[in-house]
């Protein structure tokens, strides 16, 4: 497939034609009596019509056809989906996944759709305010079918297997140690090339933000210009036999079927477009003296509540890094916490906990739940020689830190079968050190 071409920049306004159509944006207006090329003109509100200028967002989408063009919507049933918080009873428990299982396709077909299984979450999308978090496993590209999230934006963070993603405003393709951000309404249809999995954050009422660098300055974390947005794509595709336009609609899944394919947009315009990012742009900035500085410092991007500092989630990383501190206790500190913390892990091993924690698995310590280096980690990291070392090498973790108290789903803690029983036994050995008659 030839190179995908991107726009760089993250809420830029952008602007994109299919070179086969030059010309086809209006020029100085956005509704011309009639548009270039015969088509459509469509808006797409991702924020409210009267929400101030630094927050609005919107784009207009030149199409063959209007989306409006489809037959009714009906219940498409995906039980793995959830957003009854209330299946099982709450569990406080520090709780470990082992990694996902990923049917095999001669076994159980499973494309994007089909292979979202919901872990934990909390709040409502009708009220516009919570997140859920799901894994999604899948062996098998969406065909004449797309996708599109009524209820809140998906992050998206491959972990095994690249993601071709077709999108109203044209491809993207993200890979592991990519990821990607598609909001709430903007239809989507993912091609996939073999075993398939990853974690999703989904953020309802809200978008997702570059956090405020204060005192860093004007540069560094997640720099605007390696934020990367398609340009446009189209087709022009008659499907006699249907194509599945598929929402997600308060929590549940509905079906629409039209008899064109949705990817019809010659042109688009605006700040309202998917994205995606690559993790080793990071700019990592952390402790070059002493003492271990909060995660906070590896945010990537936040979601934020209306509360000043407090978000609804946060999406952190944990990249390969120097750590350099003197007279510190350098993996992450024993700690408890009013955010809840889910851990994914991209690649490699993460430095709290050097076995257990496996790429394609999961951890959760809820709000209040201590949690910190097991056993072997705080033996070592407490007795070794410190000098300048890499850590993370080769690894890529991450963080979903949420003020939600998130409940976690049937799939989640029994139907899935991958909850770690034993994962409280990585502290059980920590034993006392205290020597009160001596210094
Ligand atoms: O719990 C974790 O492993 C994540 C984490 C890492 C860190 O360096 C400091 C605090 C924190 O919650
Ligand atoms: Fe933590």
């Amino acid at each position: 497939m030839a190179e995908l071409k991107y726009m760089p920049g993250f809420g830029n306004e952008f602007s994109s034609e299919d070179p086969r159509c030059p010309g086809a944006l209006p020029e100085g207006q956005n509704n011309p009596q009639v548009c270039p090329y015969g088509l459509y003109a469509e808006q797409l509100s991702g924020s409210a019509f009267t929400c101030p200028r630094s927050s609005n967002k919107r784009s207009w989408l030149y199409r063959i056809l209007p989306s409006v063009r489809h037959k009714p919507f009906q219940a498409f049933e995906q039980k793995n989906l959830t957003q009854n918080w209330d299946e099982v009873e709450p569990d406080p428990n520090q709780l470990r996944w082992k990694p996902f299982e990923i049917p095999r396709a001669d076994e159980k077909k499973l494309d994007f759709v089909t292979g979202l299984h919901t872990l934990c979450g909390a709040g409502d999308a009708r009220s516009r305010n919570g997140i859920a978090i799901h894994i999604y496993t899948c062996n098998t590209s969406m065909i004449n079918r797309c996708f599109y999230n009524s209820d809140g934006d998906f992050l998206i963070v491959p972990q095994q297997g690249n993601l071709l993603i077709l999108t109203e405003f044209g491809k993207i393709l993200v890979e592991p140690n990519e990821i990607c951000v598609i909001q709430q309404g903007m239809r989507f249809s993912v091609e996939v090339f073999g075993e398939t999995r990853g974690y999703v954050l989904e953020v309802y009422g809200v978008h997702f933000e570059l956090p405020d660098l204060g005192p860093i300055g004007a540069n560094g974390l997640a720099n605007p210009r390696d934020f990367l947005t398609p340009v446009a794509w189209y087709e022009e595709r008659t499907v006699p036999s249907g194509y599945s336009v598929i929402s997600k609609y308060q929590g549940k899944l509905f079906v629409a079927l039209q008899d064109f394919s949705p990817f019809n947009v010659v042109a688009w315009h605006g700040n309202y477009a998917p994205y995606k990012y690559n993790l080793d742009n990071f700019m990592v900035i952390n402790c070059v003296a002493f003492d271990h500085a909060d995660p906070s410092i590896f945010t990537v991007l936040t979601a934020k509540s209306m509360r000043p500092g407090v978000a609804i989630a946060d999406f952190v990383i944990f990249p390969p890094r120097w750590v350099v501190g003197n007279n510190t206790f350098r993996p992450p500190y024993y700690h408890r916490n009013c955010m809840s913390e889910f851990m994914g892990l991209i690649k490699g091993h993460y430095e709290a906990k050097e076995e257990g924690f496996q790429p394609g698995g999961s951890s959760l310590h809820s709000a209040m739940t201590p949690h910190g280096p097991d056993m072997e980690c705080f033996e070592k990291a407490s007795t070794v020689k410190l000098e300048p070392e890499r850590v993370a090498e080769g690894a890529m973790a991450f963080m979903f830190e949420s003020s939600l108290s998130m409940a976690v789903t049937k799939w989640g803690l029994q139907t899935s079968n991958r909850l770690d029983k034993d994962y409280y036994r990585c502290w059980e050995p920590l034993k006392s050190h205290f020597h009160p008659d001596q210094k």
